[in-house]
């Protein structure tokens, strides 16, 4: 399924918002949860905490408590004493007051009975305290309990330890004060039959020799002060509902705030509920105590609650002190803490859930903004490519130097103008334009001239035609104008006109005054094609053939101008394979001194027989090597051969003899031509002065400083150079001045009509003194007749060739000739005089 932009802004906002929903909800899920587990971790922690503060509660109140009951307990014989102090010191108050009242009133003795007599009733603890007499001897004076044993002596009376008893408590007042403590042990009331701990207080009576007294079992005091003790615990309260109970260890409820009911009962006479209680909490004790908890009916409250209870011993009372807690309060302690916990956590909750939906609707608002932003960028974007587009269209359609439509566009044109001719039965042309000898220009002066003249030359082609018309540049120099919606071929005429009166004249570039002209070859549709190809090739062939016509013109095309186009390639076609397969040999014209007759040289001509075209002429065949770049494997080729051939013949015992060859500009321009050059004379072993390069005055015409450096290099490899068919092109003193050349050779065209034709005869003349004026030695080719061949020899030329003396000949028949001969030398030696007879046929 294609996906379209919108599908994909779509996509992208839907997966931004699912992305969103899916992160809001993770992170929802994850605080939420983060917020549960915490609050039940604190929650938890809270619950410890709160036991921990009501068992630390509970702990410190019964640290205070024991605190307290050990000092009650410490009190204990504090007490006691105080207590049996003012006890007998009231005794002592009122023997004195009655023995001071009755002294002298009554006899002593019945001073000393009054005063017995008043103590005996006195009681005091409950009843059970009482005032005893002694007499400094250890004489039971008074003893209300046992009074059989008054008048006797109690001196070795002991208690269960073996103390004296007496003798304990005469010591006691043996002191200037005569009172003080006595500790023994008698027997207790509530248990006749054991004897517990007992202080006696006594004070000596002196008027008598008396000690009166009185003692009390500290178990007796230590029982009341228990009893306060219990007293006290139970105002004592924990907490608002937390409060003690104590419980003996043999069972005995001793103190019980939330059931007074149960007090001094023994636990098992307690409903089972309870008693499984105490017995927990004994058994705690009798484990040394801690925390426990139990369900406990509180006061008036049918219903069991649970408590929270430390057990701890009072070890000096066989006591187990309980203080307890209710647990109620603890949860509700725990429920207000938990409840501001869970308000927190809510409140946490509202926070995340606020901040997670205002983060959601900043992500909505992101995702719309991002999809906007996305919408604009992808209009921007079509833009872009759209506006790219279009220049890479411009650019791949139009030629970069001119900016006119190139090869490509003028191929959919053309394609598209044939349509519409075949559509309507019109007919359409197309000019093929070439500049004439552009490449010399550019050679010499350089492609930025080039380019610039280029450009200037497409201004004015474009400025010629109509603006429906395309003017299209296929490179270099070539142009191409396609002329549509045509009724006759003079049309197409009319525009080649035009375009050449538009392009023709000067130009002023950078500096340089440039003359252009044009060739134009034009192609009509349908009578010369009905496909771009066909009529872009056959405008061409038109064009070649304007070119072969002198240039600056324009042809039409015609059948015989494909038939030779048609010839061209086949020649270039076999051409390809000649070389490899011994086609090609070289022929030999022999050169002579016209002064003396003598052979001095021959100048190598290519010759190619190919067995389908037969023999084919240089004319024909140098041209297309030229064109196709073969030239520069034939061209080595015949620089070897000949310098090897001149070699070979000498090698033969033949003369000796200059050599000529002929090298293309194509091969001047390209092939390391010195290096070839001094290769051949190193292979052959020819001296480098005979033999001769034959060079054109195209080849000088080009870039003369490169052109210097090679003639140079080949000068100081000592080859001679020649100026070949001198006259024909720019024949510019100026070259022969400025590049030293050993030679100039008169063209033919000039000689062919000597002496006749005056304007020829001056320019050889001419031509003869140039090249004696500037030292050279003077050629004069095609040398056919005797007149020519006196007119030359007359004016001084130096050197000829013709066929008067001989056409060019193979490799054999130049040797026999030398054999003939045997006279040739180096230019300049002297030679035996050659007579127009001797001339030699051209096999070919
Ligand atoms: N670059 C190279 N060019 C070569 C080579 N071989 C030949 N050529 C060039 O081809 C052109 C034609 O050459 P060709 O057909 O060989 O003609 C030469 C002579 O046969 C011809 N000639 C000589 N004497 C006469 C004459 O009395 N009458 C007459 N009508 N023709 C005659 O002239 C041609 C030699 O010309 P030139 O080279 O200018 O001295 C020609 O341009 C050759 O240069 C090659 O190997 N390389």
């Amino acid at each position: 399924m294609a996906m379209t932009e919108t599908t994909l802004l779509r996509l992208q906002f839907l997966g931004m918002l699912a992305l969103v929903l899916i992160l809001t909800l993770g992170l929802g899920t994850y605080f939420t949860l983060h917020q549960t587990h915490s609050y039940r971790e604190e929650s938890a922690t809270l619950e410890a905490t709160i036991l921990g503060e009501q068992q630390a509660r509970l702990a410190s109140s019964l640290d205070t408590l024991h605190d307290q009951l050990q000092q009650i307990r410490a009190s204990t014989e504090a007490v006691l004493k105080r207590d049996i102090r003012q006890q007998v010191d009231q005794a002592l108050q009122i023997a004195h007051a009655i023995h001071a009242r009755e002294q002298g009133r009554r006899p002593e003795e019945e001073i000393r009975q009054l005063i017995v007599e008043t103590l005996r009733p006195l009681r005091f603890y409950d009843g059970r305290g009482y005032f005893f007499i002694d007499d400094l001897a250890g004489n039971c004076v008074l003893l209300p309990t046992a009074p059989e044993r008054e008048g006797s002596s109690l001196l070795d009376n002991r208690d269960d330890n073996g103390h004296y008893i007496m003798r304990g408590l005469l010591d006691a007042v043996a002191n200037p004060e005569g009172r003080g403590f006595s500790r023994y042990r008698w027997y207790a009331p509530e248990n006749p039959q054991a004897m517990a701990d007992k202080i006696a207080y006594v004070r000596l009576f002196e008027p008598f020799g008396w000690l009166i007294g009185t003692g009390e079992y500290l178990s007796t005091i230590e029982r009341e002060l228990q009893q306060q003790a219990l007293e006290q615990l139970r105002a004592t309260r924990i907490g608002l509902d937390g409060y003690v109970a104590v419980i003996h260890r043999d069972g005995r409820v001793l103190l019980s705030p939330s059931n007074p009911a149960a007090e001094g009962r023994h636990y098992s006479e307690l409903p089972p509920a309870e008693q499984a209680v105490i017995r927990a909490i004994l058994d705690a004790s009798a484990a040394g105590g801690g925390f426990t908890r139990y369900d406990w009916h509180e006061r008036n409250d049918s219903e069991l609650k649970p408590r929270l209870a430390m057990v701890s011993n009072q070890e000096d009372w066989n006591w187990v002190l309980v203080t307890s807690l209710s647990l109620d309060e603890l949860h509700v302690s725990l429920a207000k803490r938990q409840e501001r916990l869970e308000e927190n956590m809510r409140s946490g909750l509202l926070t995340t859930a606020a901040a997670l939906v205002l983060a959601l609707a900043l992500a909505l608002a992101f995702a719309l903004l991002i999809k906007r932003w996305l919408t604009r960028r992808f209009d921007q974007y079509h833009a872009d490519i759209a506006a790219s587009n279009d220049r890479l269209r411009v650019w791949a359609e139009s030629d970069p130097l001119t900016q006119l439509p190139n090869r490509t566009l003028l191929r959919s044109r053309l394609d598209g103008a044939i349509l519409n001719a075949q559509r309507e039965d019109s007919k359409l042309a197309l000019l093929f334009i070439d500049l004439d000898r552009f490449k010399n220009i550019n050679d010499s002066l350089g492609h930025a001239i080039g380019d610039n003249l280029l450009i200037e030359v497409s201004r004015r082609l474009a400025g010629a035609v109509r603006t429906s018309d395309t003017v299209s540049r296929l490179g270099g120099d070539e142009f191409v104008v396609l002329v549509e919606h045509l009724q006759q071929a003079e049309q197409a005429a009319q525009v080649a006109d035009k375009l050449l009166q538009a392009t023709n004249g000067q130009y002023d570039i950078a500096g340089h005054e440039l003359a252009v002209t044009l060739s134009i070859g034009i192609a009509l549709y349908p009578s010369d094609g009905s496909d771009a190809e066909t009529l872009l090739k056959n405008a061409d062939a038109a064009m070649y053939h304007a070119k072969a016509l002198g240039r600056n013109n324009y042809q039409f095309f015609t059948a015989a101008m494909n038939a030779r186009v048609r010839e061209h390639l086949e020649v270039e076609n076999r051409l390809r394979q000649a070389l490899s397969r011994s086609e090609l040999t070289l022929h030999y014209q022999p050169q002579f001194d016209l002064a003396s007759g003598a052979l001095v040289g021959c100048e190598a001509l290519m010759r190619w027989h190919n067995p389908i075209l037969g023999q084919v002429s240089p004319d024909k065949f140098i041209g297309v090597a030229e064109d196709s770049g073969l030239i520069l494997h034939l061209g080595e080729w015949a620089l070897f051969e000949s310098c090897r051939q001149v070699m070979d013949w000498e090698h033969q015992g033949l003369p000796g003899l200059n050599v000529a060859v002929n090298v293309s500009a194509v091969q001047f321009r390209h092939a390391d031509l010195p290096a070839q050059v001094q290769a051949a004379l190193e292979q052959s072993g020819l001296p480098a002065e005979r033999l001769e390069l034959e060079l054109t005055e195209s080849v000088l015409a080009e870039n003369r400083e490169q052109v210097r450096i090679t003639l140079d290099r080949l000068k100081q490899l000592g080859v001679r150079l020649a100026m070949d068919d001198f006259g024909t092109g720019y024949s510019s003193l100026s070259y022969l001045k400025h590049f030293k050349l050993d030679t100039l050779k008169i063209d033919r065209a000039f000689i062919s009509d000597l002496p006749g034709c005056d304007d020829h005869a001056a320019l050889a003349v001419a031509i003869i003194g140039m090249a004696e004026a500037l030292g050279m030695t003077c050629i004069a080719e095609g040398i056919e007749n005797a007149d020519q061949h006196d007119f030359l020899r007359w004016h001084g030329c130096a050197v000829g060739q013709g066929f008067l003396f001989s056409r060019p000949l193979s490799a054999p028949d130049m040797a026999a000739l030398l054999e003939r001969r045997g006279e040739a030398a180096p230019h300049g030696a002297p030679a035996a005089a050659l007579r127009p007879a001797a001339a030699v046929a051209d096999r070919d």
